[in-house]
């Protein structure tokens, strides 16, 4: 069985309107994948996609070794999500919000206690725990989401684009914090339309108007001409 994230030949339509068309693509267990496409590529549809809130027609999708059409339960507990909307209590503190989070997943106690703090301390958070999340800066209410992301000790993080909104210097926290994590082993899953967001050494995924234009290593994607002026020209966009 082998583990990270399979996808072979998934599409999906809304009504006449194909928003995935036969995507394929595979990133290796421990491996930054970043997903990069312009709006209405199609990024979200794969997210809703991976978190089952939709359900494709046709193709198969593996998490972890774990077929998510077959199983569920298993490809969804081995997967910690990041939305692009926050999702949390800003009247809570950081630590309730993780408390609650680490309830719905069955942990309680000591050991939801000692989760909480390894997730913190891996997103430099923990000093945070007793902070209402209503009084954090945006990058830290991110980092907070990771942090709870990974309570449940998932093998692979999903993240849809989730620098909106933030400064710069949050952005690169942001994704400085979440390299860290693929280099300890994660399968992460970064959704993107920023071009800057991503490393040279990541796993790069162009997708333009639902088919997969790319796939490879970022610094051989971008060649000589670098990245951006790459991306555009494959997506016909502008700077
Ligand atoms: N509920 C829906 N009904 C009809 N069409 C939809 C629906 N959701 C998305 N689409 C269309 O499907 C295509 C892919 O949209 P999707 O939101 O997945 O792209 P995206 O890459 O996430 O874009 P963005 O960055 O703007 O969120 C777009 O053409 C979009 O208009």
């Amino acid at each position: 069985m082998s583990a990270g994230l399979q996808i072979r030949g998934v599409s999906y339509t809304y009504g006449p309107k194909a928003a995935l068309s036969d995507i394929s693509f595979a990133v290796p267990a421990g491996r930054f994948c970043a997903l990069l496409g312009p709006n209405g590529a199609g990024k979200s549809t794969l997210f809703n996609l991976l978190t089952r809130l939709l359900v494709p027609p046709s193709g198969q999708i593996m998490v972890a070794g774990h077929d998510l059409a077959k199983v569920p339960g298993l490809a969804l507990a081995a997967m910690g999500v990041v939305f692009q909307q926050p999702t949390f209590d800003p009247e809570l503190s950081v630590r309730r919000n993780l408390l609650f989070f680490a309830a719905l997943h069955g942990l309680a106690g000591r050991e939801a206690a000692a989760r909480i703090d390894a997730a913190l301390e891996r997103l430099a958070m923990r000093e945070r725990a007793g902070e209402r999340a209503r009084d954090l800066n945006g990058g830290h209410r991110r980092r907070m989401e990771i942090a709870r992301a990974l309570i449940h000790r998932p093998q692979f993080l999903l993240l849809d684009e989730p620098t909106v909104g933030l400064d710069a210097a949050s952005r690169r926290s942001v994704t400085d914090h979440v390299h860290a994590l693929a280099a300890d082993g994660m399968t992460v899953l970064w959704a993107t339309h920023l071009t800057d967001e991503v490393a040279p050494d990541d796993q790069l995924v162009i997708l333009h108007q639902g088919r997969v234009l790319a796939d490879g290593t970022a610094r051989d994607i971008a060649g000589p001409d670098g990245l951006t002026p790459t991306f555009l020209a494959l997506t016909g966009g502008e700077a």
